[in-house]
C-alpha cells in the first residue's frame, strides 16, 4: 500500500466504481499462432475501478480532522466516471494511466496514486440475419468467466510523476482436462494417504499476472505490442490441451514459458493456481469411457511461480 517518504502508510480512496463506457476505440493486436484473437470492438468498455491516493499534505486530515486538502471520495468517483468519457485509447491499462495523469494534474498536492480495475466482460451475442449468422454489435451478454485486470502505482517526486509498479492479469480462469494429467512419484512416507494417479481429471483455478518491460506498450496499443488477456488464456488452453502434465507446478511453468516466448515485450509472468481435481466416484475403464466425479473436499492445494526472461535461456526450454 501507499507509503509516504516519511515511511508512514496513509491512504484513502474509493472502491467498486462501476464504469460502463460505450464505444471506446477498437483494439487491434498482433496475432499469435495459439490464438484466433485479433482485437475487440470495445463497444462496451466496462470496469470496476479501485482508486486511492496518498500525500504528506493529507496527514492532518487523519491527525487533526482537517479536511482542507481532502478530495471527497465521492468526488473521486465522479472524476473517474467523467474522465472515462474523455479517454481516447482502448486498453484497461491506458484508461488507468489516463485517469491517474489527469488526477495528478488537477490535484497537485497528491503525491501518490494506486489504481486498479477489473474489466467487466460482455460478449456479443450471435444473431441470425440475412440467412447467415453474425455477432451483434448492439446486444451483449455479461460474462462471468475469467476477466482481465490491471493495477498501477504512481509516485510524484521532484523528477515528476513515475510509474512505481504495474501488473496486468487474468483472474478466475477455471479449466478441466478430463484425461492426460498425472501425479505420481511424490514422497511416500508415514503421512501419505494420496494414491499415485496416472490419469486424473485435473481441474485448476488459475490467475495469471504479467509485467511489460516498458509499460508504454500496455498503455498505447498503437505501439503494436499490447498483450490481450484473450491471447494469454488461449496460450494456457493450448498448453494444457497439448501437454501431458505430471503436476500443476510443471503445467504453469510450461504456460509461463510459452507466454514469455510469444511476447518478448513482457519482462515477467506470474501464476497463482489452485488444485480442484475432481474426486473420482466411478473410475473410467479407459480414457474415453464413462467416469463419474464429484466436487473435491477442502482443504485445497495451491501453487505460485514467477518466470522472468532468464527462464528462457538455454537449458530452461519449455515444451
Ligand atoms: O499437481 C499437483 N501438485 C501437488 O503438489 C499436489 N499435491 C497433491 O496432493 N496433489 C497435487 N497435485
Amino acid at each position: 500500500m501507499l507509503k509516504l517518504r516519511s515511511g508512514r502508510t496513509l491512504y484513502y480512496g474509493k472502491g467498486d466504481v462501476l464504469s460502463y463506457r460505450t464505444y471506446a476505440a477498437p483494439l487491434t493486436v498482433r496475432s499469435i499462432p495459439e490464438s484466433p484473437y485479433k482485437g475487440d470492438t470495445n463497444v462496451i468498455f466496462a470496469h470496476n475501478i479501485k482508486f486511492s491516493v496518498s500525500s504528506e499534505a493529507l496527514l492532518t486530515s487523519f491527525t487533526e480532522g482537517d479536511n482542507k486538502q481532502v478530495v471527497a471520495t465521492d468526488s473521486m468517483k465522479n472524476f473517474i466516471l467523467r474522465q472515462t468519457a474523455n479517454y481516447e485509447g482502448c486498453t484497461t491499462e491506458g484508461l488507468l494511466a489516463f485517469i491517474s495523469e489527469r488526477f495528478f494534474d488537477r490535484y497537485p498536492h497528491i503525491d501518490a496514486i494506486e489504481i486498479s480495475a477489473d474489466r467487466l466482460p460482455f460478449s456479443s451475442v450471435t444473431v441470425g440475419e440475412g440467412g447467415g449468422w453474425s455477432d451483434s454489435q448492439l446486444v451483449f451478454r455479461r460474462s462471468h468467466n475469467e476477466h482481465a485486470s490491471a493495477a498501477l502505482k504512481w509516485v510524484r517526486s521532484n523528477a515528476g510523476i513515475q510509474l512505481a509498479q504495474h501488473e496486468s492479469s487474468l483472474s478466475h480462469i477455471q479449466l478441466i482436462k478430463v484425461s492426460g494429467s498425472s501425479f505420481y512419484g511424490f514422497i511416500r512416507d508415514e503421512y501419505t494417504t494420496l494414491p499415485e494417479s496416472y490419469d486424473r481429471p485435473l481441474f485448476i483455478f488459475l490467475d495469471i499476472f504479467w509485467t511489460y518491460a516498458d509499460a508504454a506498450d500496455a498503455f498505447d496499443s498503437e505501439r503494436g505490442h499490447y498483450v490481450a488477456s484473450e491471447q494469454v488464456h488461449d496460450i494456457a488452453h493450448t498448453v494444457f490441451h497439448k501437454n501431458n502434465t505430471p503436476s500443476i507446478q510443471y503445467l504453469i511453468y510450461q504456460i509461463g514459458h510459452r507466454i514469455l516466448t510469444s511476447f518478448p515485450q513482457l519482462a515477467e509472468v506470474r501464476f497463482e493456481s489452485n488444485n480442484r481435481t475432481w474426486e473420482t466416484i466411478v473410475e473410467p475403464l479407459d480414457p474415453n469411457s464413462a467416469g463419474v466425479y464429484t466436487e473435491p473436499r477442502p482443504p485445497y492445494g495451491f501453487q505460485g511461480f514467477t518466470l522472468s526472461r532468464d527462464d528462457l535461456t538455454e537449458g530452461n526450454e519449455g515444451q
